[in-house]
């Protein structure tokens, strides 16, 4: 595997591409979007709270297979029971092992608020998501630069999708807040060396107003991780890997939420 795995994925999400548009043409999805009900919002990431979005995945270029035979239903109950806000699911096919048949079957088990997390930098893509029953979806910055990541921040909200808009450096973010960003994802892996940092999120905090609501991305390993960015003053945390290792996703993302939610009230 090379080590500009962005790259990688973006070569295998444009065959995907194609075929999809060879089944369903854009104008055929614009068509089925008619009959959708409104999304909903991501209600509890306001900024002046803490919330948790917790996420299925299966696998990733970095670790592997993580929980490749997901207990799907288990999973999503117990996420919805331990007080997660949203829940996030990867549909990246060749290197997440996920896809629009997982965000289904957890558009079926549970009314949360979904985030469609995948690749995207298509009009087709997005109202895909809208399609497939998606209140939000990840725009990636590093992915699409400045002009289309304006562009598509401007057709998320047409299609009333709420957009995460991901960055990883003080440019990014610069490049997100410019685009008219309501929540910033900060990323603390960075994608395209695979290494870790939550001091990430915590020195690009303040380059962002407090109207913008930010979530700390990837590589939350416990309520520690959790206390210490929230008592910062980040409004979120996006975790995924220590959620789905867990037998108890339930209990664990219940301390999460817990910890983390705490530990802003008590902040200033
Ligand atoms: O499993 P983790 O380390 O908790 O990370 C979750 C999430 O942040 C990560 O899956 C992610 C963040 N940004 C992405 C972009 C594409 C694919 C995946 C991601």
């Amino acid at each position: 595997m090379s080590a500009d795995i962005l790259n990688e994925i973006v070569v295998a999400k444009k065959k995907r591409l194609a075929a999809a548009e060879k089944e369903v043409s854009l104008s055929q999805l614009w068509k089925r979007l008619e009959q959708k009900t409104p999304p909903r919002r991501l209600w509890p990431f306001a900024p002046g709270g803490f919330a948790l979005i917790a996420e299925v995945k299966r696998a990733s270029p970095s670790r592997g297979k993580i929980e490749w035979a997901l207990d799907l239903p288990g999973i999503v109950q117990g996420y919805a029971a331990g007080g997660a806000g949203a829940v996030s699911v990867l549909t990246e096919e060749d290197f997440f092992g996920g896809g629009l048949r997982d965000f289904h079957a957890v558009r079926e088990l549970s009314g949360l608020p979904l985030l469609r997390k995948d690749f995207m930098w298509t009009e087709y893509q997005l109202v895909e998501s809208r399609v497939w029953g998606a209140d939000a979806v990840l725009l990636i910055t590093a992915l699409l630069g400045a002009e289309a990541l304006r562009g598509l921040v401007g057709l998320a909200r047409e299609l009333k999708l709420e957009a995460l808009v991901e960055c990883h450096d003080r440019e990014e973010v610069e490049q997100a807040l410019e685009a008219g960003a309501r929540i910033l994802g900060i990323n603390n892996r960075n994608l395209r060396t695979f290494e870790v940092s939550l001091a990430t999120t915590l020195e690009l905090l303040p380059l962002v107003p407090p109207d913008v609501v930010v979530i700390s991305e990837s590589g939350v390993s416990g309520p520690e991780d959790v206390k210490r960015l929230a008592a910062a003053g980040v409004n979120g945390a996006l975790v995924g890997e220590s959620c789905v290792r867990r037998a108890d996703p339930g209990d664990y993302v219940g301390r999460l939420v817990s910890e983390g939610s705490a530990a802003y009230r008590e902040r200033r």
